[in-house]
């Protein structure tokens, strides 16, 4: 679903990227793990061509989007869900609503489909009818996050890209969005990308992990693999988590 091949990108004397290669098959779940500025955020901006890269190819769902024009890169990103830090819900708005928005913006669904759309991804994420008319200031963080997801993939998405989704949250809350990202792949049939520093998380929900360091996938495969590499970078990364455990 999701080819990167060879890709660099530098700003200014800043090489962020030295030549990436991902490849994340359709339906799995894809955590990108490293350290603070390793490249995670600018990575993913190139997934949805929100930046454009010095070289390197970018192949989502059988097509290249570096040489798109904005129409047709338009109708790539519509194949995407995205789930950012912050649940960047709109305070004015009931959750109802802020799920509904995209339909609304997207769609010509009459008010009974468009209820009975936003009702079957509240559902996914567990949330009850009686959450519909609250506003995003009622909510605890963990409810935030869940609005943000059903609002993520209220139009159907083949792609999710969860932008640390669980940054900031207490462990309990933590588990919780994990189930969301889980149920998300499991009902939806979604294909995830999940930027990520939280090594728990990661090897909670990741079918595949990545990790990121100085430019490169230093190493990929899935989470048992990932604990059995010999590469510095992921020993010491990993040590902070497992070597407490
Ligand atoms: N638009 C930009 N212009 C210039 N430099 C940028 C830009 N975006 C990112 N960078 C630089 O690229 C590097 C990687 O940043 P990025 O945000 O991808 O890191 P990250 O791995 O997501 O880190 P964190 O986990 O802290 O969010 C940093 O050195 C950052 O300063």
């Amino acid at each position: 679903m999701i080819e990167i091949v060879d890709l660099h990108k530098t700003f200014g004397e800043n090489k962020v990227l030295t030549g990436i290669n991902l490849s994340v098959p359709a339906g799995s779940t894809c955590v990108i793990l490293g350290g603070s500025g390793s490249g995670k955020t600018v990575l993913m901006k190139h997934m949805i061509g929100l930046l454009r890269p010095d070289s390197g190819q970018v192949i989502i769902d059988g097509e290249d989007i570096i040489p798109m024009g904005v129409q047709s890169l338009q109708r790539v990103r519509n194949k995407f869900g995205m789930v950012f830090q912050a649940a960047a819900l709109f305070d004015s708005m009931t959750v109802f609503e802020n799920v509904a928005f995209p339909l609304r913006e997207h769609t010509h669904l009459s008010e009974d489909e468009l209820y009975a759309k936003v009702r079957s991804k509240l559902d996914l994420m567990g949330l009850k009818r009686e959450v519909e008319s609250k506003f995003p200031s009622d909510l605890s963080g963990g409810m935030r996050k869940r609005v943000g997801l059903a609002r993520a993939v209220v139009l159907d998405p083949k792609i999710v890209l969860y932008d640390e989704p669980t940054t900031g949250l207490d462990p309990i809350t933590t588990d919780y969005v994990d189930e969301m990202i889980l149920a998300a792949q499991k009902g939806l049939g979604v294909t995830s990308v999940v930027i990520s520093h939280d090594i728990s998380s990661a090897f909670n929900v990741g079918d595949q992990i990545a990790f990121l360091s100085k430019g490169v996938i230093v190493a990929h495969g899935p989470p048992e693999q990932l604990r059995e590499s010999q590469h510095p970078a992921v020993k010491v990364f990993l040590e902070t988590w497992f070597g407490k455990n």
